[in-house]
């Protein structure tokens, strides 16, 4: 897991280690780190180092000077370097390096042309002290460019951008991880991230948030929970119950059944109209169908905590597929009242209220649905609100419905009602098509039905279950990264791709 910080919390962390204007430390530090990078991408798309042809964009403060200094060294090893100033002044000792080390400095007005003649572009305009409003230049698409410490116009708390941000090949960030970086719009536009250490660890804050990989999946995950322990018997590896499909969307409920069993489920109980019903019979031959009846007679048994193992359900994935009708809404009322850990998706989330329900549950919306679950919780917020700030909206929204929110996008963010939140910023693209979010929902339904969460006697208890349940989300999202890695090894991914890789994804992650 690695800790990740709002761009301000590094720049408080870096003030008082500056004591004062001569001290350029850090500042040496970084851009060192800067011109090694600049000169490993310079060897990597030129094939060499002396004689190459290096610009950079310099802004007006700190970040620009990262950026002479970076270029004075570049200019040490034979790199022929250009300093185009976007403003009419720049930082005074890095300007001294430069010209000292033989560098030279042009307009704005000049970059057009020095681009014609260009290996690699370095972007020095502005880091963490960027303030809206900010106009950059186009870059064509064929140069590497190579960000210090932020893409330019990248808010680095929210990862929110501005209009004419910069893309990166690289970004070489100081300090620490920052969360614009992995966030919103910086995350698509940062490329591979490098953090060099500066040593701040001690003055920095609590992280903001934590970025999970594939090999966190063992933290995230309770040893005593793992379905595949040796001597569990079907219905001790996880009963999951799926609340899903109409007559509209039967496709949907498929793909989260699909997606359970795929994932290592003991059981899969179905609830779903009869069109779904039949379609299930014939996809998903696992699946067991569960009647109106049965439900109210096992809901009610579940109540007594009867021990009655092969009824029992131990969780529910619901909302894939579902539509609005007074049927559905019965169903949704009891098994959300049964107090069960659920994972609540696509359809229910519209029929969700919000309140303080202090249950086991992990809302999964995307922007729309996330904006959608805001507005009936009172709280006005534009697309391009939750584009700019999605880690904000994601916990006002597991505020406003004491729930787990796991929202979806390009980075996929899990957050819990205090705040503790993780990314995974590690999917390909190709996980943006029609029912992969399905497949997430069954890979979560499975990992709920195995998990245990015991009682909750305290309020620590309360937000050490939302914690597990913020771990759960996280490590589902992670599964479900993985199988669109190794589907798009085989090309294009659609949904039933990604159903396909599952076994291999949960297995290569120690599932
Ligand atoms: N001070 C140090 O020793 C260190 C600083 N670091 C660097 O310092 C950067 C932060 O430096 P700064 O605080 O100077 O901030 P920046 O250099 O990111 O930007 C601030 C400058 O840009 C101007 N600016 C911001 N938004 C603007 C807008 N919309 N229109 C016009 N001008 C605008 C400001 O007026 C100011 O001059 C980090 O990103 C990092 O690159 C790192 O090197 C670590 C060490
Ligand atoms: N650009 C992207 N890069 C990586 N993952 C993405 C991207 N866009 C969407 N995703 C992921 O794809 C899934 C889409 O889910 P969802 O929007 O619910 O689709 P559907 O409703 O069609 O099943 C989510 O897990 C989301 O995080």
């Amino acid at each position: 897991m690695i800790p990740v910080y709002t761009g301000s919390h590094v720049r408080d962390a870096e003030t008082p280690l500056i004591r004062d204007a001569s001290d350029l430390r850090l500042m040496r530090q970084a851009a060192a780190a800067l011109a090694h990078h600049g000169l490993l991408m310079l060897k990597e798309h030129t094939g060499r180092v002396y004689g190459s042809r290096v610009v950079a964009l310099i802004g007006p403060g700190n970040n620009g000077g990262d950026g002479l200094f970076a270029l004075a060294a570049l200019t040490k090893r034979g790199v022929a370097t250009t300093a185009v100033l976007l403003a009419s002044h720049a930082h005074p000792e890095g300007m001294a390096a430069l010209q000292r080390a033989g560098g030279r400095t042009a307009p704005a007005t000049a970059l057009e042309e020095l681009l014609v003649e260009c290996d690699l572009l370095i972007d020095a305009g502005y880091g963490t002290g960027v303030r809206p409003g900010i106009e950059l230049p186009s870059i064509p698409r064929d140069i590497p460019v190579l960000a210090c410490d932020m893409p330019s116009g990248v808010n680095s708390d929210t990862g929110g951008a501005a209009s004419s941000v910069i893309p990166a090949d690289k970004t070489v960030t100081f300090g620490a991880l920052k969360s614009g970086l992995v966030l919103g719009s910086g995350h698509l536009v940062s490329g591979r991230i490098h953090v060099v250490d500066l040593g701040l660890e001690a003055t920095l804050p609590e992280p903001e948030a934590w970025v999970v990989q594939g090999d966190d999946l063992e933290l995230l995950l309770d040893q005593d929970d793992s379905w595949s322990a040796a001597g569990r018997h079907k219905y001790q590896r996880g009963v999951l119950g799926l609340l899903a499909g109409s007559a509209r969307y039967p496709g949907a409920a498929v793909l989260s059944a699909r997606s359970a069993v795929a994932c290592g489920l003991g059981l899969l109980r179905t609830i779903v109209p009869q069109n779904v019903a039949a379609a299930l019979t014939t996809q998903v031959p696992e699946a067991v169908g569960l009647g109106s009846a049965e439900l109210t007679s096992l809901l009610a048994r579940n109540r007594r905590n009867e021990r009655e193992g092969a009824t029992r359900i131990g969780a529910w994935a619901i909302g894939p597929g579902l539509e609005d009708s007074a049927e559905t809404r019965k169903h949704l009322d009891q098994v959300l009242a049964s107090g069960n850990p659920c994972v609540i998706d696509a359809g229910a989330l519209a029929m969700l209220e919000p309140g303080t329900h202090r249950q086991l549950r992990i809302l999964t919306p995307h922007a729309g649905e996330l904006n959608a679950l805001l507005a009936k919780a009172g709280i006005r917020v534009s697309s391009r609100d939750i584009a700019a700030d999605p880690l904000r909206w994601a916990r006002w929204a597991a505020v406003a419905y004491d729930c787990v929110v796991l929202l979806k996008g390009s980075a996929t963010i899990c957050t819990a009602p205090d705040g503790y939140a993780l990314i995974v910023h590690a999917a390909t693209p190709d996980l943006a098509t029609a029912g992969s979010g399905d497949v997430l929902t069954g890979i979560l339904g499975t990992l709920l039905a195995s998990a245990h969460f015991g009682t909750a006697s305290s309020n620590e208890d309360v937000v050490a279950r939302t914690h597990k349940l913020t771990d759960l989300a996280a490590a589902g999202a992670l599964v479900h990264a993985h199988a669109g890695a190794l589907a798009a090894h085989e090309g294009t991914v659609s949904a039933v791709d990604l159903l396909v890789e599952l076994p291999r994804a949960a297995r290569d992650l120690g599932l």
